[in-house]
C-alpha cells in the first residue's frame, strides 16, 4: 500500500510563496493502476517526484507498507521504477544493449543464461523482442516508450510511475502503451500511477487522482468521474475544473470522499453504479450522498453472494501473483545491486561501444590526435635547424666575430622565442582537446545520468569510468603530441619529462572541464563556460605578455597553461634556448616539481568537484 498523508510542497519558507502540493490524502493498494489528471502545471509530475523521493514534501509524509519513507529512508532502487517525461536511452545502444546494461546496473548476481532468460522475457512483455537488434534513434515514439518501462521492469519493482509515457503519441501507440501498463500493473503485484493528460482510456484505471492546483480534487473509480464533476464529455473536465477555486474542490472532495472516493468502490457494485448513476452534481451533497447510500444497500444485498466469490477467487489469484512475484525476486532483488567495481566496468565498457558508434566523434578526435601535432609542426619549419643546432663554429677577424657573436645571440632570442611560442602553442591546443574530450561528458547525458542514479548507480563508479575513459584519450592525445613534435622538432631536454607535463596539462583541463561538466544544466552551457576557460590561458598565462603581478598573484594559480609551459621549459634548464626563453617571455618561471604539484592538484579537485557534482541530483 502506497500512503500519501497530509503531504504538503511549498517552494520557499514564507507563508505566501507558490504551494505545488497542499495537504494529499491518497492512498494505493497493491496491483493497483491509476492515472493522476490535471491540468498542466497543476503538480502531476511534483507529487510523483515526492513519491519518488526525488521531492521533500514540506509537511507530511509518503509511506510505504506503513513505512514512513522519510523517517525510516527511501524505498530501495529495486522498488520502485521511475519513467520520467525524457528519453533514457543513449541512441547508439541496440534495445539489447539498453536492457541489458540496465539489467547488469540494477541487478547483480545473475549468470549468463538467467541475464539472457530474463532479458528476452522483458522485452517480450513489452512487445520488442522482435527489434531487439535495432538503435533506439530509430525508434518510434511509441516503441522508445516501451523501451522506457522495459528499463523499468528489469528490477521488478513494486511501485512504477510513469511521467506522461503516452503523450506525444499518435491514438494508436497511445491505446498500446495505455494497454501494456495496465497489464504491468496486473501481471506483478504492483502499483502503477500514470501522470496523463489523455482521458481516453478512463475504463482501464482502477482510479484516477485529480488534481487543481496543488489540491486534490477527486481520487476514486473512473466511472464516478464525471458523475463527480457533473460532466458529459471528457473535455468538460479540466474546464469543469476552472469554474471553482481549488481550495472549494478541496473542501467539497474532503466532503464526498467516502461516498465517491475508493471506499466507496468497495462497497458498491460497479454495474450497479454505472447503470443507476444519474446526473447528481457534487455541490448537491445531501441529495448525492443519500443517492449513493442508496446505491451502496442495493449493491450489498443483490451481490453478497457473487461478492463473496468475487473475493474469494480474488484472493487465490493475489497469492498465486504474490507467489510467481516472490520467485521473480528470489532471483532479481535478493542478489541485491552490483557492486561500485561492476557498475564501473559495466558503464565503461558501455561508453568505449558509444564512443566507437558515434562516428562524427570518432573523426574529430582523429582529427584533433593528428592534426593538432601537425600545426605545431608547421609552426616550426621554419626554425627547425636553429632549434636542432644551435651552436655555431666563428671565424674570419675579431671584428666578424663580434658581429656574429651579435647575429647569433638574436638568432638565440628569435630561436628561444620560437621554442617558448611552440610549447605554448601545444599547451593550449591539448587545453582545447582536454575542454573538448570532458565538457559535454556529464551535462550531454546529464537526465540518464540522474535515472541511472534513481536506479542504484554509484556517483564514485560513474565518475570514476568517466576518468578512467577520459584518461585513455588524455593519454593517446598528449603522449601522441609530445612523441610526433619532438621527433619533428627535436626540442633539447628530457624528452620523457616533457611528456609527462603535456599529459598533466591536458588531464588538467580535462578533470576541470568535466567538473564544469557535472555542475552545469546543459550541454551547451558546459561547452561554453569550458571554451572561456581555454580561451583564457593563452593571455592568462603571461607567455605573451607580462601579467600585472596583482592580477597574476590571481590568476595564475587557475591557469594551467602557465604551470604546464613553465614546467616544459624547465626541462631545458641546461640548454642554450633557456636564458633567452626567459628573457622573451618576462614572466617568472615555476620550478618544475611545483609545476607539477599544481597540475596534479587541478586533476584532482575537478575530479572531487565532478564527484561532489554528481552527487548532486539534477533533475529540474
Ligand atoms: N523547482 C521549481 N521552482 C519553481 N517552480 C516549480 C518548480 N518545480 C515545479 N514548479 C512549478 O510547479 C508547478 C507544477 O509543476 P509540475 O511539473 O508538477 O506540473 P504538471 O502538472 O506535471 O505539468 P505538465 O502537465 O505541464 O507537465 C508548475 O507551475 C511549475 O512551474
Amino acid at each position: 500500500m502506497l500512503e500519501l498523508k497530509e503531504v504538503s510542497l511549498q517552494l520557499g519558507n514564507a507563508p505566501d510563496d507558490q504551494l505545488l502540493l497542499s495537504e494529499l490524502n491518497i492512498r494505493f493498494p497493491k496491483k493497483h493502476f491509476a492515472a493522476v489528471l490535471g491540468p498542466s502545471g497543476c503538480g502531476k509530475s511534483t507529487l510523483l517526484k515526492v513519491i519518488a523521493g526525488l521531492r521533500e514534501p514540506t509537511l507530511g509524509h509518503v509511506a510505504w507498507d506503513g513505512r514512513d519513507l522519510s523517517e525510516e529512508g527511501d524505498m530501495d532502487p529495486h522498488e520502485i521504477g521511475y519513467v520520467p517525461q525524457f528519453s533514457i536511452a543513449y541512441d547508439l545502444l541496440t534495445v539489447w544493449e539498453s536492457v541489458d546494461s540496465t539489467l547488469s546496473l540494477r541487478v547483480s548476481g545473475l549468470s549468463r543464461d538467467e541475464r539472457e532468460a530474463r532479458l528476452e522475457q522483458i522485452l517480450k512483455e513489452v512487445g520488442l523482442d522482435e527489434i531487439a537488434d535495432r538503435q533506439v534513434r530509430v525508434l518510434s515514439g511509441g516503441q522508445k516508450r516501451r523501451l522506457a518501462l522495459a528499463l523499468e521492469l528489469v528490477s521488478a519493482p513494486h511501485l512504477l510511475l510513469c511521467d506522461e509515457v503516452t503523450s506525444g503519441l499518435d491514438p494508436k501507440a497511445e491505446d498500446e502503451i495505455a494497454h501494456l501498463m495496465h497489464e504491468i500493473a496486473q501481471g506483478g503485484n504492483r502499483i502503477v500511477l500514470s501522470v496523463t493528460h489523455s482521458l481516453r482510456h478512463l475504463a482501464l484505471y482502477d482510479s484516477v487522482v485529480v488534481l487543481y492546483q496543488g489540491h486534490l480534487a477527486y481520487h476514486g473509480p473512473a466511472n464516478h468521474l464525471f458523475h463527480y464533476f457533473d460532466v458529459e464529455k471528457p473535455e468538460e473536465l479540466f474546464p469543469r475544473l476552472a469554474q471553482r477555486k481549488p481550495m472549494d474542490w478541496h473542501r467539497s472532495w474532503q466532503k464526498h470522499r467516502v461516498s465517491y472516493g475508493l471506499e466507496a468502490q468497495e462497497n458498491v457494485a460497479e454495474e450497479v453504479a454505472l447503470e443507476e448513476v444519474s446526473s447528481v452534481p457534487a455541490q448537491d451533497e445531501n441529495e448525492g450522498e443519500e443517492h449513493y447510500a442508496r446505491l451502496r444497500k442495493k449493491a450489498r444485498f443483490d451481490d453478497e453472494e457473487s461478492a463473496a466469490e468475487k473475493a474469494e477467487a480474488e484472493k487465490e489469484k493475489a497469492a498465486a501473483d504474490e507467489k510467481r512475484e516472490l520467485e521473480t525476486r528470489k532471483k532479481l532483488d535478493y542478489p541485491g545491486t552490483p557492486s561500485a567495481m561492476s557498475q564501473f566496468s559495466i558503464l565503461l565498457a558501455r561508453r568505449w561501444k558509444i564512443f566507437f558508434r558515434d562516428r562524427g566523434q570518432l573523426w574529430l578526435q582523429l582529427a584533433l590526435l593528428f592534426g593538432f601535432p601537425l600545426l605545431v609542426v608547421v609552426f616550426a619549419l621554419d626554425g627547425l635547424p636553429q632549434i636542432k643546432n644551435p651552436n655555431g663554429v666563428f671565424s674570419g677577424n675579431l671584428y666578424e666575430q663580434a658581429a656574429q657573436t651579435m647575429a647569433q645571440k638574436l638568432d638565440m632570442m628569435k630561436t628561444g622565442s620560437l621554442v617558448s611560442g611552440l610549447i605554448m602553442f601545444q599547451v593550449v591546443l591539448l587545453a582545447l582537446m582536454g575542454s573538448n574530450n570532458a565538457a559535454r561528458e556529464i551535462a550531454g547525458e546529464r537526465l540518464i545520468f540522474e535515472k541511472e542514479k534513481f536506479a542504484g548507480v554509484r556517483p564514485s563508479a560513474y565518475v570514476a569510468y568517466k576518468a578512467v575513459f577520459l584518461g585513455v584519450l588524455v593519454l593517446a592525445q598528449s603522449g601522441w603530441m609530445a612523441f610526433f613534435v619532438n621527433y619533428v622538432v627535436q626540442f633539447k631536454g628530457d624528452a620523457f619529462t616533457q611528456m609527462m607535463v603535456l599529459i598533466f596539462v591536458n588531464a588538467a583541463l580535462t578533470a576541470v572541464c568535466l567538473a564544469l561538466s557535472s555542475l552545469m544544466k546543459t550541454a551547451e552551457q558546459a561547452s561554453l563556460v569550458s571554451i572561456y576557460l581555454v580561451g583564457f590561458q593563452l593571455p592568462l598565462s603571461g607567455a605573451v605578455l607580462a601579467l600585472p603581478k596583482a592580477l597574476s598573484f590571481f590568476t595564475q594559480p587557475f591557469i594551467a597553461s602557465y604551470w604546464g609551459w613553465s614546467g616544459f621549459i624547465q626541462t631545458m634548464h641546461d640548454t642554450r634556448f633557456y636564458d633567452a626563453m626567459v628573457n622573451v617571455s618576462q614572466t617568472k618561471l615555476a620550478a618544475a616539481d611545483l609545476c607539477f604539484w599544481v597540475l596534479m592538484t587541478h586533476v584532482v579537485l575537478g575530479l572531487l568537484i565532478a564527484y561532489m557534482g554528481c552527487k548532486n541530483s539534477q533533475w529540474e
